[in-house]
C-alpha cells in the first residue's frame, strides 16, 4: 500500500471542471514530480491534496485512510503539508516567527526542528530575527520549506519552487530537495521547470487539461514522449 494515494480524484471551480479523475501514489521515502504546461491542473490537484481545494472523503488515502475533504489546518495535523506557490510567507513576521508557525501543525516528532531547519538552511540562522521580506527570493522559498517540515509532516507537497528563481538558486533549492528526501521525508512536488523536476524526481506524472498523461521513472521517457504529453504533439 503506498503512503499517499488519490483515487479518481476531481476538483471543481463551481461548474468549471479543473481535474478528471486522476490517480497518483507515493511510496514512502520516494520523491514524485507532477510536469505540465500551464492550465494543467498541477496547484488544482496539489490544494485538494493539502485540503484547500474540496474533495471527497476516499478521493485522497492517507496510509490506506480517507483524508479527502479534511480542511488544510486539519490536514496538516494528519501529516500533509504544503509549500505554496508563491511561497506565503507572513511578511510582518521575522524568519524565525515563519518558521515556528509551521510547528502548529506537528503532531508527532519525525525530526524536523528549528536547528535541524538552520543545519539545512544554514543563512536562515544568519537572518533569524530579520523580517522575512528582506530576504533573497532563494532565501524567502527556504523559510518557505522550512516552515512546511516544521509541522513534521507524512509528505511535503511542493508546488512550483523554481518559480522566479535563477538557475543557480534552482539548483540549490533542489538539492535541499534531495536532502529532504534523505532524512526519510516524502515529498510530492508540482514543476514547471523539467529539468529541475526530472533531476529530483524517482517518478513523474505528467498532467495534461486536467488529465494524466504520462507517468514512469525520469530515465525511463524520451524528450519525445515528455512533448507529447505535455502539450499534445510530437516531433513526428
Ligand atoms: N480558483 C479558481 N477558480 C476557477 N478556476 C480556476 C481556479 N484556479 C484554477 N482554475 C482553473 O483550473 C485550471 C487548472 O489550473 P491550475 O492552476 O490547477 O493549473 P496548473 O497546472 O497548476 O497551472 P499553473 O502552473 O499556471 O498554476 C485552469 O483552467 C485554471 O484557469
Amino acid at each position: 500500500m503506498a503512503l499517499l494515494e488519490t483515487h479518481e480524484i476531481e476538483v471543481f471551480y463551481g461548474d468549471f471542471q479543473a481535474v478528471f479523475g486522476i490517480d497518483v501514489s507515493v511510496e514512502e521515502g520516494e520523491t514524485v514530480a507532477i510536469i505540465g504546461a500551464n492550465g494543467a491542473g498541477k496547484s488544482s490537484f496539489l490544494n485538494a491534496l493539502a485540503g484547500i481545494t474540496p474533495s471527497k472523503p476516499d478521493a485522497i488515502t492517507l496510509d490506506g485512510k480517507p483524508v479527502g475533504g479534511t480542511p488544510a489546518y486539519e490536514m496538516v495535523k494528519k501529516g500533509i503539508a504544503l509549500v505554496p506557490e508563491g511561497r506565503k510567507l507572513y511578511p510582518s513576521l521575522t524568519v524565525e516567527e515563519n518558521l515556528l508557525i509551521g510547528a502548529d501543525g506537528k503532531t508527532v516528532d519525525r525530526g524536523w526542528n528549528l536547528d535541524e531547519i538552520y543545519r539545512l538552511f544554514p543563512i536562515l540562522k544568519e537572518r533569524a530575527k530579520q523580517m522575512s521580506t528582506t530576504l533573497s527570493g532563494g532565501q524567502q522559498q527556504q523559510v518557505s520549506i522550512g516552515r512546511a517540515l516544521m509541522a513534521n509532516p507524512k509528505v511535503l507537497l511542493c508546488d512550483e519552487i523554481s518559480l522566479g528563481l535563477a538557475p543557480t538558486i534552482v539548483k540549490d533549492v533542489y538539492a535541499a530537495v534531495k536532502e529532504i528526501q534523505a532524512r526519510g521525508t516524502t515529498v510530492l512536488l508540482v514543476e514547471q521547470d523539467l529539468s529541475a523536476a526530472l533531476g529530483a524526481a524517482d517518478r513523474v506524472y505528467c498532467f495534461m487539461e486536467g488529465r494524466v498523461t504520462l507517468t514512469g521513472r525520469p530515465d525511463e521517457l524520451t524528450k519525445d514522449q515528455i512533448q507529447h504529453a505535455y502539450f499534445g504533439m510530437s516531433d513526428a
